[in-house]
């Protein structure tokens, strides 16, 4: 008997670790919730991740055969499952962070302890740590390069679905509920969490949308995007299947469409730069990338960082974008890169502080992407923004958000008020604002002035202030 262990892996269907581990079944399915892991955590992941966890044992149900499982050190818990049924080897597919890189080698030592024998593979991305590197073998610190080579290379076909033959029979009781894991239910709407949802969400921008992705993305209001990274981050669906279907819409496309298809597999190509450079620099969680001379003199502002966090900076576009994140566990991510300059810019606080916000709120929160875009905004990362680059957001709003249709979804207080009104609104004086939405705020600070603060703080970092 085999195990394979489920772990950012939330699917049956083109999994490498369980197609390999299922040619010389049967395999016990094993999922194990690890509170070392778990104490990074927040109410929509957790819920995401019990809704894929009860799609996945249903289907494993379907084929007579069910989802072990289990929780604490999976160190600990692992061999003892393997040894309460006769399992002679481990499988599972690699996770590129810096804690699964840690926990993974304690459950190689406990395994090799116990004379059990492992094998991990590379699966969640098309080319893993390692294989896209500039011609003297080092990472890339830069993406273009990095996304030249990736869309080069050929990608893998997806891997066999088991059937019910290669599986174990076994019969297991239901999950844990998110309250007995210890969280609350999320206050923002999920989305679905399944194979099934994955691929409808996949399909449906793919018969509608991907073509028009170089232009389209960059509009909130509109629905120009995939809606998947909650599905990549939690393996709903393997990123072979997505380039399959992603190429059949290429195939079918015309000259001018391949263009927006194109832009879409370079920006999958740009998640799996992130998860390279994090695999190489695992520190970065909490480091920033690009050294400064001297220390980035951030500002310390709590009452302005609960206004980001609120949205109520009475900057239209950056209070939209963080009361989706309230609302939906996701934003935008025009707007993502809107609201990060804002908070490192306009405010001058530390990215350290939106990366943990955004990791409490997003349902499609991925340590490597999170952080990379982050330290992308704050200029503090690879390839990053150069540091007197500063977004303005009211001309960022006007120019993504014309008709303010996408503010106006999030910031009812600005219901009646016309997109110009909207767009000027750091240009009124109280007596307009008070006319056109007295119930919304006046800025909390003037962009211009702390634009001109933040380059300063960036140039004493770099030793010329
Ligand atoms: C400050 C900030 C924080 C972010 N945090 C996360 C995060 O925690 N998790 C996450 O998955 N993405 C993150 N992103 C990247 C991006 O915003 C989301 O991947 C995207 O908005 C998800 O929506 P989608 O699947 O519809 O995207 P689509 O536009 O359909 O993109 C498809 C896929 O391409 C990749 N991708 C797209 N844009 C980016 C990007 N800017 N950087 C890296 N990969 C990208 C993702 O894997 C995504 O699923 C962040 C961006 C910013 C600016």
């Amino acid at each position: 008997m085999r195990i394979h262990w489920h772990r950012r892996d939330l699917r049956t269907a083109d999994n490498r670790a369980l197609a390999a581990a299922a040619g010389d079944g049967p395999v016990l399915p094993v999922f194990v919730f690890d509170p070392d892991v778990l104490q990074y955590a927040s109410p929509p992941r957790v819920a995401f991740l019990l809704a894929a966890l009860d799609s996945l044992q249903e289907s494993y149900r379907e084929r007579g055969s069910d989802l072990y499982t289990a929780e604490g050190d999976p160190a600990e818990v692992l061999p003892g499952i393997a040894d309460e049924h006769g399992v002679d080897e481990l499988f599972w597919n690699h996770d590129y962070t810096g804690l699964s890189q840690e926990r993974d080698e304690r459950v190689r030592a406990a395994l090799d302890d116990a004379g059990i024998a492992h094998e991990a593979f590379h699966d969640a991305l098309h080319h893993e740590p390692g294989t896209i590197t500039t011609n003297d073998g080092d990472p890339y610190s830069v993406f273009s390069y990095f996304g030249d080579k990736w869309l080069d290379r050929e990608k893998a076909e997806p891997y066999p679905d088991p059937d019910g033959n290669a599986l174990a029979d076994i019969d297991r009781e239901s999950l844990p509920t998110i309250h007995e894991l210890g969280f609350d239910e999320p206050s923002a709407n999920i989305p679905d969490a399944s194979t099934e949802a994955a691929r409808d969400r996949l399909d449906t921008f793919c018969d509608d949308g991907i073509t028009e992705y170089d232009e389209g993305r960059e509009y909130p209001a509109d629905e120009g995007t995939s809606r998947l990274s909650q599905d990549r981050n939690y393996g709903t669906i393997g990123v072979r299947e997505v380039t399959e279907r992603v190429d059949e819409a290429r195939e079918a496309a015309d000259e001018d469409e391949r263009d927006g298809i194109d832009a879409y597999r370079r920006e999958l190509a740009f998640g799996e730069f992130f998860a390279h450079v994090l695999f190489y620099n695992p520190e970065l969680v909490v480091e920033n990338y690009k050294s400064y001379e001297n220390p980035i003199d951030w500002r310390d502002d709590d009452g302005e960082l609960r206004a980001w966090k609120e949205g109520t900076t009475g900057y239209p576009i950056v209070d939209a974008g963080m009361r989706q994140l309230r609302e939906e566990a996701y934003m935008h991510n025009r707007v993502r890169m809107i609201v990060a300059s804002f908070l490192t810019k306009d405010l001058m606080l530390d990215w350290r502080e939106g990366y943990t916000h955004f990791r409490e709120r997003l349902v499609d929160h991925d340590t490597a992407n999170d952080n990379g875009n982050w330290q992308w905004a704050a200029s503090t990362g690879t390839d990053a923004q150069p540091y007197f680059r500063v977004f303005n957001p009211m001309t960022q709003g006007e120019k993504y958000d014309p008709d303010a249709d996408y503010i106006k979804t999030y910031v009812p207080e600005l219901d009646d008020a016309d997109p110009e009104t909207i767009h000027s609104w750091n240009e009124l004086d109280d007596e307009e604002r008070e006319s056109a939405a007295p119930d919304y705020p006046a800025p909390i600070c003037e962009h211009g002035e702390r634009r001109e603060e933040a380059i300063a703080m960036f140039e004493r970092a770099r030793g010329e202030g």
